[in-house]
């Protein structure tokens, strides 16, 4: 089968990149990286974890590579969230040191989110910043693999070390998602539906109406929705690279939604599966402070549950416990509770003192699945 390619360009100065998406894209990783000037006279390493590896995917990114004049040596890290953390980069780091890779060199991250913040905190800061490539595998990491947030978890909080790095180029290749698991192809439509309410009403109504084709992988719709997606991604990004304002809204639904996964240990929800409760959570403190109505609240739940995401807070998890952890969160400042609140589908504002009783309330409420 073949499809068009797309383009989704994000504008960022001597930064620039392209997001190319399409089917067999692995096969020309190499040319495409060689088209963005990433000389072969140096070694590269390429990063993924073992159930990418496992798909195939690796076997043909190196091939790839290879036939293009390419030295690529590899590194498998075990997948899941854990392997976000420092004593993992630490294996990378010396990888990259046995690979020989100096200031010319990159590295590929082929995966989804983990091993692309993780991939992109490495080449943030060995020898202080080398070029890297975002080759992802998951639908999620249309997000994950844009816009430069690069990091690795730590006790305190997750994503708490990290840098803005962009990569020279993502490579979107979405004959991988064949391989994904049901569950994972779920978990990254909850940061498509996002991109949906924070920016594009019609998109969110699109969605609505074809949610089910999106989650059976139909390639041309996935291409369609994914550059869409994207594109929306790229526009906030352009606005305020370094989240001084603007990039925050691109943080709807996860206030609640890291404070759930991080006291949950990573292990019981997928980050997609945390930030739909968190955006649902986020549609119901809209409507405490008037801002939208209970058939919006309604809408945005509704979608999340026909595409099979969780939307309830976890009963198990304390209240008082996540509302500690959400005063934690990067967005944050002087200890005070910051949401990103809707106003309608499409449109959003950081509301960064939100009244930690209202709050409190609504965590009690809804963990008790009342509405
Ligand atoms: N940097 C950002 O802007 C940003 C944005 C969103 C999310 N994130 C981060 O991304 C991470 C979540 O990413 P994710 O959902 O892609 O998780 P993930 O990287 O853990 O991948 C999900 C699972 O799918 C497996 N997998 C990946 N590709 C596969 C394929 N093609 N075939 C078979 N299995 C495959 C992985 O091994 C893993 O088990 C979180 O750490 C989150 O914080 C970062
Ligand atoms: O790119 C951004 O900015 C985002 O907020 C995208 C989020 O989907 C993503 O989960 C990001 O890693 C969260 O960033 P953080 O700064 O809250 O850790
Ligand atoms: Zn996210």
């Amino acid at each position: 089968m073949k499809i068009e390619e797309r383009r989704v360009h994000v504008e960022l100065g001597d930064r620039s990149y392209d997001i190319v998406i399409g089917l067999e894209l692995l096969d020309r990783l190499g040319d495409l990286a060689k088209e963005v000037g990433i000389p072969t006279t140096s070694s590269c390493l390429v990063v993924t974890d073992a159930n990418v590896a496992g798909a195939g995917h690796l076997e043909k990114a190196l091939a790839s590579l290879q036939k293009a004049g390419y030295k690529a040596s590899e590194a498998v890290i075990p997948p899941g969230e854990e392997s976000k953390s420092l004593s993992q980069a630490s294996v990378l780091y010396d990888k990259a040191f046995e690979a020989g890779l100096d200031r010319r060199s990159a590295i590929f991250a082929i995966g989804g989110g983990v091993v692309g913040d993780l991939a992109g905190f490495i080449a943030a800061t060995y020898m202080r910043g080398i070029a890297f490539v975002q080759v992802p595998t998951t639908v999620l990491a249309h997000d994950s693999s844009v816009g430069g947030k690069v990091a690795v978890n730590h006790p305190k909080g997750k994503n708490v070390i990290g840098a803005f790095h962009q990569p020279k180029l993502v490579v979107y290749d979405i004959s991988t998602l064949g391989t994904l698991p049901a569950r994972e192809i779920r978990s990254g439509v909850a940061e498509v539906i996002k991109h949906g309410l924070i920016w594009d009403a019609d998109f969110f109504t699109w969605m609505e109406a074809s949610i089910e084709k999106v989650c059976s992988l139909d390639p041309e719709i996935l291409a369609d929705l994914l550059a869409r997606s994207c594109s929306v991604k790229a526009a906030v990004v352009e606005k305020d690279e370094k989240e001084d304002n603007l990039r925050a809204i691109l943080n709807f639904g996860h206030t609640l939604g890291h404070a759930i996964e991080s006291l949950s240990s990573y292990g019981t929800y997928t980050h997609g599966e945390a930030i739909a409760i968190g955006m649902v959570f986020a549609a119901e403190l809209s409507l405490q402070y008037g801002r939208i109505d209970r058939d919006t609240v309604e809408r945005i739940r509704n979608l999340f549950i026909r595409t099979g995401l969780p939307t309830e807070i976890p009963s198990d998890l304390d209240p008082v416990e996540l509302l500690n952890l959400m005063r934690q969160d990067k967005k944050a400042t002087g200890g005070k509770l910051t949401f990103v609140l809707m106003s309608a589908i499409g449109h959003v504002d950081v509301v960064k003192d939100a009244d930690e009783a209202t709050v409190l309330e609504l965590l009690r409420r809804l963990g008790r699945n009342e509405q």
